[in-house]
């Protein structure tokens, strides 16, 4: 039997050490306030059970992680509409890559890149009555934990820096593949990205995808070939251009966003979570790599 706590804190113990954790995002102004120093692990087993070490419980900006929230939301509501207006397969460019979207015609590669994940942003505003107010709800309910929120401050500093997203938006309005207006669409965008969890609270926000679909209370969110589809685009673009690299050293599905979280699963099994605000050159998490890769090495838990 292994023993998760005395792994974690051993793997923990380990990477603090490290000289290089890496740099905090900076291109949204207020994620470069947060301490680099922050580092926290926490692991939810699908029986329930929960082992944390270091700042597991502190709540941070998830970024690009909740992207994959959206996107479990818009097939939850209508799965044919996503597959006409966005593609499965890895870009292999940053997550902010522009020319690729004006060389295949507005049609976004992934729905985990930002284009991708705007075009997620316009479905949802199309079916939902109150598109933020219910998308934090259904985070809310995923996990629940209604303490859950959007720090209007980060979205805000996104949107006054965000020109990389409007130039992404406004070429989708050209080719028509958005319904909504570019600002009500990024409005929404950069609330979704504003979102704040802690490693415990992601943990359980994604244990329904470790667990075919059916979320924390028991009850079923996705259907099992839904959760199947989501976890194959966490495991092929979870990861920016890095995803191979991540597969290769990890060997889990997972998600990782700027603000340095990264939540990964073992289907079945496991979630594990991790936090630590510096980036590598690719922008995910740089002790979050590490811890992950001495987790899945050390238990030989991976999907492989
Ligand atoms: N990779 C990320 O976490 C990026 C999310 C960020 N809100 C952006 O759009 O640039």
């Amino acid at each position: 039997m292994l023993d998760f706590q005395i792994i974690l804190e051993a793997i923990y113990k380990d990477v603090i050490k490290s000289k290089n954790k890496g740099t905090v995002a900076s291109y949204i102004p207020e994620l470069a306030c947060v301490d680099k120093n922050n580092f926290g692990v926490h692991l939810r087993t699908l029986d329930g059970k929960d082992y944390g070490v270091g700042n597991f419980n502190e709540p941070f900006s998830i970024q690009s992680i909740s992207k994959v929230l959206a996107l479990s939301k818009a097939i939850a509501l209508n799965e044919n509409n996503v597959w006409k207006r966005l593609g499965v397969e890895p870009s292999g460019n940053p997550f902010n890559r522009l020319s690729l979207l004006e060389i295949e015609n507005g049609i976004p590669r992934n729905p985990l890149n930002n284009d991708g994940a705007i075009v997620i942003a316009d479905i949802l505003i199309s079916h939902l009555k109150n598109p933020k107010e219910d998308f934090l709800n259904f985070v809310r309910t995923l996990t629940n934990d209604y303490s859950i929120n959007y720090n209007t401050k980060v979205a805000q500093s996104e949107k006054n820096t965000g020109f990389n997203n409007y130039a992404t938006t406004n070429l989708l309005k050209s080719f028509k593949n958005l319904e909504n207006s570019v600002d009500e669409v990024l409005d929404f965008y950069f609330h979704q990205c504003s979102i704040e969890m802690s490693c415990s609270q992601l943990s359980k926000a994604f244990y329904v995808f470790a667990n075919k679909g059916t979320c924390m209370l028991n009850k079923l969110r996705l259907t099992e070939s839904q959760t199947k589809r989501i976890n194959a685009i966490m495991l092929t673009c979870g990861f920016y251009d890095e995803a191979g690299e991540f597969a290769f050293k990890v060997g889990l599905p997972g998600k990782s966003g700027v603000g340095g979280g990264i939540a990964a699963f073992l289907p079945d099994n496991f979630v594990i979570t991790t936090w630590s605000p510096g980036l590598n050159k690719k922008g995910n998490s740089k002790l979050g790599m590490l811890a992950l890769e001495q987790f899945t090495t050390k238990t030989k838990q991976s999907i492989f």
